[in-house]
């Protein structure tokens, strides 16, 4: 959903070497502003530099919103929701991740990929006005269902709600995306940067997003895993397989990116959580 910053060395050391001998947040941020810097851009770069969430250097300038709901994480080696069993085979911190085996059945999978496919379009991601655009870094196609939209996307809604102990209406609907050969979603983060024009727009049904779970509905022949490059892990992507990730609203460590299919198609279906009720037309 965003760019990243340009930080000169001088300034990345500056900034370190400041907070080091005990100055905190705000008074790196006044200091900068003293020297001419633009306040919001000072907290993009200093959340960079000291790889923090934007949302906590809100906090340290008094500008947080009242906080929302946090998904809950699962914990290895195994969780059972109504009976089925989800396998936890990698858990990290930073940025918060769990890879869950078997979230999926394979008839799931294949149902999904079916009731999709006559429906794909080329995928689109948000702008930074709130637009849905045609974006060059997400070469897939995709689809969205609607909460609950049919008997089985409403079963598998129920289940991520059960395991994430948040309730079903704070989904985005569920998205699907079909992948070829060479295609990819580069580098990105799903939450939204609060210094983005569009920030209100986008977050005025449901506000920030604060997790999302990324279901792979087959197993491609070559590629095509999720690669998170700020710890050097990519999940290798497995039919009934997920990854699931939490970044209260501007985590930088849960930068990442749908590596290109060498071989083969890849489909996943996303599931982004907001932090409050996300409203849609959806029948729920
Ligand atoms: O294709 C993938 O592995 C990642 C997809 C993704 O990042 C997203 O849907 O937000
Ligand atoms: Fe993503």
């Amino acid at each position: 959903m965003q760019t990243r910053i340009t930080i000169s060395p001088e300034l990345r050391e500056w900034i370190l070497a400041t907070t080091r001998v005990g100055h905190g947040v705000p008074e790196v941020l006044r200091l900068m502003k003293e020297n001419g810097y633009d306040p919001r851009q000072s907290r993009s770069i200093v959340a960079e530099v000291l790889k923090l969430p934007l949302a906590a250097l809100h906090a340290s300038t008094g500008k947080q919103a009242p906080p929302g709901l946090r998904t809950k994480h699962p914990e290895a080696p195994e969780v059972s929701v109504d009976g089925h069993i989800i396998q936890i085979p990698i858990s990290v911190e930073a940025p918060m991740l769990r890879v869950l085996d078997g979230i999926l059945t394979e008839q799931e999978c294949a149902e999904l990929i079916e009731l999709a496919r006559p429906r794909l379009q080329r995928a689109l991601t948000v702008d930074s006005e709130g637009k849905h655009q045609v974006d060059h870094r997400r070469t897939s196609e995709g689809m969205f269902f609607t909460l609950n939209e049919l008997p089985l996307v409403g079963r598998i809604e129920q289940r991520l709600a059960s395991l994430l102990g948040v309730p079903v209406n704070h989904g985005e609907g569920l998205q699907i995306l079909h992948y070829l050969p060479g295609q990819e979603y580069e580098p990105h983060y799903d939450w939204f940067d609060p210094e983005q024009p569009g920030y209100g727009a986008i977050t005025a049904a449901g506000g920030q997003r604060i997790a999302s779970v990324v279901m792979y509905l087959n197993t491609p022949a070559q590629g095509g895993g999720t690669a998170f490059p700020e710890i050097g892990l990519t999940v290798t992507a497995r039919r009934g397989s997920a990854v699931y990730f939490a970044y209260e609203g501007g985590d930088r460590s849960s930068l990442h990116a749908g590596l290109p299919v060498l071989r083969g198609e890849k489909w996943i279906a996303t599931k982004w959580l907001r932090e409050r009720p996300y409203k849609t037309s959806a029948k729920t």
